[in-house]
């Protein structure tokens, strides 16, 4: 088990204006399990992501990442476990204007102090099999919305974390290279046993997943199991829209 939490609560206000974000989660993750997380806006899909991956912390309840209880942590300690074990794939795309395409994906590991040919390699492969091989010496205003998406993708793959977090990964990207992105993270999963947890509101991409978890209010409502078989992903898409239908 690489990901745990029981009894997760997070509460926002007090008194009257008390209201629960997060109301008892409690959730098992396998490692190299391909996760998706879906739910209506507000439902708590991003609170819970947050505090899965130690950038917030829970009102009470236990997040237990890789036998650690990110919950006993104080701030300064629950950054390094986030930068060793976490890559993460946000909307926000935070890449450093003044650094060109390549120079971005290995800054996470050139700040760590590694600089070796093997990253450089390694982050030149993740960006062909994004398609960006043409556009390593590009700064990233001079690129797209959807390649800078692409480019923190790259970013997030290089030093294999054993834990993905990533929200609305694909929201930029159109369906060609979406596929693409989805297959590559599943392929993080089968080869290298990384685990991916991924929010989203496209059945689509959730169709990806080896399990989908249903969010509403707070809670965890609904659970699926994707079936691998690729030919009935159409069933796998319509099976995931019924349950959605099910928790509004
Ligand atoms: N800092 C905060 N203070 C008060 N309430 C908050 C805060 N952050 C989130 N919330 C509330 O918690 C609930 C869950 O928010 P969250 O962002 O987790 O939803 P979500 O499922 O990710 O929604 P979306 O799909 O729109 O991104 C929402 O009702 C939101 O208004």
């Amino acid at each position: 088990m690489i990901l745990q939490t029981k009894h997760l609560v997070k509460e926002y206000g007090t008194g009257d204006t008390r209201f629960y974000a997060l109301n008892d989660v409690n959730l098992q993750i396998g490692a190299g399990e391909f996760v998706v997380i879906m739910g209506q806006s507000g439902s708590g899909k991003s609170t819970l992501l947050n505090m899965l991956s130690g950038l917030d912390r829970p009102t009470s309840g236990e997040i237990i990442l890789d036998g650690i209880h990110l919950n006993r942590l104080n701030d300064a300690e629950r950054t390094l476990v986030r930068r060793e074990k976490i890559g993460f794939i946000f909307q926000f795309f935070n890449l450093i204007p003044v650094l060109n395409v390549l120079e971005n994906v290995t800054l996470p590991l050139r700040l760590g102090g590694e600089k070796n040919k093997k990253w450089e390699r390694r982050a030149k492969e993740l960006l062909a099999i994004v398609g960006l091989s043409d556009k390593l010496t590009s700064r990233p205003a001079e690129l797209s919305g959807g390649q800078q998406q692409r480019v923190a993708i790259a970013r997030a793959l290089l030093s294999r974390p054993a834990l993905i977090m990533a929200d609305e990964p694909t929201g930029s990207l159109d369906s060609k290279t979406s596929k693409d992105v989805l297959e590559l993270l599943k392929s993080c999963c089968s080869q290298f046993n990384q685990t991916i947890v991924l929010v989203t509101h496209d059945a689509q991409v959730a169709s990806f997943a080896e399990r989908v978890l249903f969010m509403k209010d707070g809670r965890l409502a609904d659970e699926l199991f994707i079936h691998p078989d690729e030919s009935l992903r159409s069933q796998q898409i319509a099976e995931i829209y019924r349950r959605i239908e099910m928790i509004a």
